[in-house]
């Protein structure tokens, strides 16, 4: 891609809310799956959990700019997301692990990442090094030159993660990224969440708990297309008691609060 990106373009933004939505709905299919969502994140690592169905990869398609709005309000990056709107420079600020990632198997993970940089329209000159960084942030600089094909179900995973943030996105959107990693990788993981939270909103979809308990600042809660919670870690960790199903006081509170939401719905 030969045209230049101005600076305008990559300047870090000054709205407060890196994705604000009210009221939004969201179609997976002919099954309305975000249903009349809120919610509104800034800078920092933030948790979607919930439980099967919830509409979080629904939520997260929606957010990525791959589904459209079916109602209510989104703005991301403080632009408008509405079926009208130049999505182009939101998409350009955005990364993207989605929950299913296609790729080319014969391309090496550098090839892959840089490909992908590309089309993100990462200026040319800082390209290379750019894919590195990234390669390097998810440890897979010593498979860098190593073919997707030949690569582990964790390996292919760090390598979705490294093109998800090889533009050093604004907002970073990550459905189950730590599906497949050993325990080793999560924690690294971990790591790298909080320092990429430090100057951008991500999002992390997971079912994980535990990953969300030690490395995001904020929880959200989702059920049946719609915001039920949002805290902090140690607030969710708070709800739960004896009695709730989990192996930690995170996953107690998380099932203390799905109880609570299912009987006020069921009321
Ligand atoms: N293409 C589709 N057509 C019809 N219904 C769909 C389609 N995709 C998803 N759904 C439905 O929409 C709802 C939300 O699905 P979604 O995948 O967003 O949930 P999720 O929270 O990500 O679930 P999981 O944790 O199992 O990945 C579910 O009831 C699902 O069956």
């Amino acid at each position: 891609m030969t045209r230049s990106v101005r600076a305008v373009e990559t300047a870090a933004t000054t709205h407060p809310w890196a994705i604000h939505a009210e009221g939004l709905r969201v179609r997976a299919g002919r099954h309305l799956a975000v249903d009349g969502l809120d919610l509104a994140l800034a800078t920092g690592v933030h948790g979607l959990l919930g439980p099967n169905g919830a509409g979080k990869t629904t939520l997260m398609r929606a957010l990525a700019t791959v589904l459209a709005p079916a109602g209510g309000r989104l703005t991301l990056l403080g632009r408008p997301v509405d079926g009208r709107s130049e999505l182009r420079p939101v998409r350009r600020a955005l990364g993207y692990l989605p929950q299913h990632f296609g790729y080319y198997p014969r391309f090496t993970v550098r090839e892959f990442v840089g490909y992908m940089a590309w089309l993100k329209e990462v200026p040319r000159p800082g390209l290379a090094a750019a894919v590195q960084r990234a390669v390097d942030r998810v440890g897979l600089t010593a498979r860098a030159d190593a073919r997707l094909k030949t690569l582990s179900g964790g390996m292919l995973r760090r390598a979705g993660i490294a093109q998800a943030i090889v533009n050093d996105p604004q907002l970073l959107l990550l459905d189950e990224p730590t599906v497949g990693l050993d325990p080793e990788q999560r924690l690294d993981f971990r790591e790298l969440l909080r320092d990429l939270g430090t100057d951008s909103c991500v999002l992390v979809s997971t079912h994980l708990v535990e990953d969300v308990a030690a490395a995001c600042t904020d929880v959200v809660l989702v059920n049946e297309g719609r915001l039920v919670w949002q805290g902090t870690p140690e607030e969710l960790s708070a709800r739960g008691g004896q009695g709730h199903a989990g192996d930690s006081p995170a996953e107690r509170g998380y099932s203390a609060l799905l109880r609570q939401h299912r009987s006020e719905t069921t009321r």
